[in-house]
């Protein structure tokens, strides 16, 4: 029992349920495909999540009906103890490119949301905190630099901070860093791990690459197409902070190994 509750509490399922899909189904009515069958999961807060699977199982379908985006055919689907009926304030998203304006400044794209929602008094008030976020993903001094200037690393950053900036409950991420190259990839997972913990942030992430998966997730969901499901919820017991170095590690290679042995093996390299 001692061990259960351990686990549940290093995996976050004692902390409170932020968001919950039940029996959550989608059948596209053009071609009659069902893309996904029966999804349930519960995200606590302060939890890491990560969702992996053969291309055409689903993933984007999962994410675009959470981030409210397409209605579910079946099932219901809860933030914030609210049915998710559509885009919300309360959903922080992030994409493989940054997306950034670039005819915007830096904070100018930092404090777009809050424009876009509150208008331009609303922005300018916003420009403290958005400084302060600059400063927690390292990017202090680059309030007035176009996006044309950063790397590809830097504009995922400024991104990170378009999504925190409307201090989301969640943060749904697809792909976020799969553009940039292996080394800086990896780093910025290291980034995203410590800006996540900063502020207690519930995050659920769709990768394709196993090793993402585990070295950031608390519970990675491998799911399955022809319908899409979730065929398996890995528990990933690795201490934190997660490191790089833990990439080498037997019980790492243990948890990528089991989770490539679930998945349809043509999918992945
Ligand atoms: N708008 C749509 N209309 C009809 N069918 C769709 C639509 N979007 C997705 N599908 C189908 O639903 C299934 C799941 O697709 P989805 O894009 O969710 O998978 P995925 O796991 O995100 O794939 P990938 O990893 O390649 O992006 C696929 O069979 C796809 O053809």
């Amino acid at each position: 029992m001692q061990a259960a509750a351990a686990l549940a509490e290093q995996t976050g399922s004692l902390r409170e349920p932020v968001y919950q899909l039940s029996n959550v189904g989608k059948t596209y009515a053009s071609n009659a495909i069902i893309a996904l069958e029966g999804v349930n999961l519960t995200l606590t807060k302060g939890s890491f999540s990560a969702v992996i699977g053969s291309s055409g199982c689903g993933k984007s379908t999962l994410l675009k009906i959470m981030s409210g985006l397409i209605p579910p055919s079946t099932g219901r689907v809860v933030l914030q103890d609210r049915p998710v009926t559509g885009p919300r304030r309360d959903i922080g998203m992030m994409f493989q490119q940054a997306t950034l304006f670039p005819w915007r400044t830096t904070l100018e794209n930092i404090v777009l949301p809050i424009e876009i929602r509150d208008g331009k008094a609303a922005a300018k008030a916003a420009r403290k905190p958005a400084r302060a976020l600059l400063d927690l993903v390292g990017l202090s001094g680059f309030e007035d630099a176009y996006p044309g200037a950063l790397s590809g690393g830097m504009a995922q950053r400024a991104s990170i901070c378009r999504m925190l900036i409307t201090e989301p409950a969640v943060l749904l991420l697809d792909e976020p860093f799969s553009a940039l190259d292996e080394l800086t990839r990896d780093f910025m997972n290291m980034e995203l791990q410590r800006i996540c913990a900063s502020r207690d942030a519930t995050a659920f992430l769709v990768t394709h690459s196993i090793q993402e998966a585990v070295v950031l997730a608390d519970v990675v969901y491998v799911m399955k197409p022809r319908p899409g499901r979730i065929a398996e919820v890995v528990e990933i017991d690795l201490p934190r902070p997660r490191t790089l170095d833990m990439m080498t590690t037997p019980k790492f290679g243990d948890l990528v190994g089991h989770i490539r042995s679930r998945l349809d093996q043509e999918a992945f390299v």
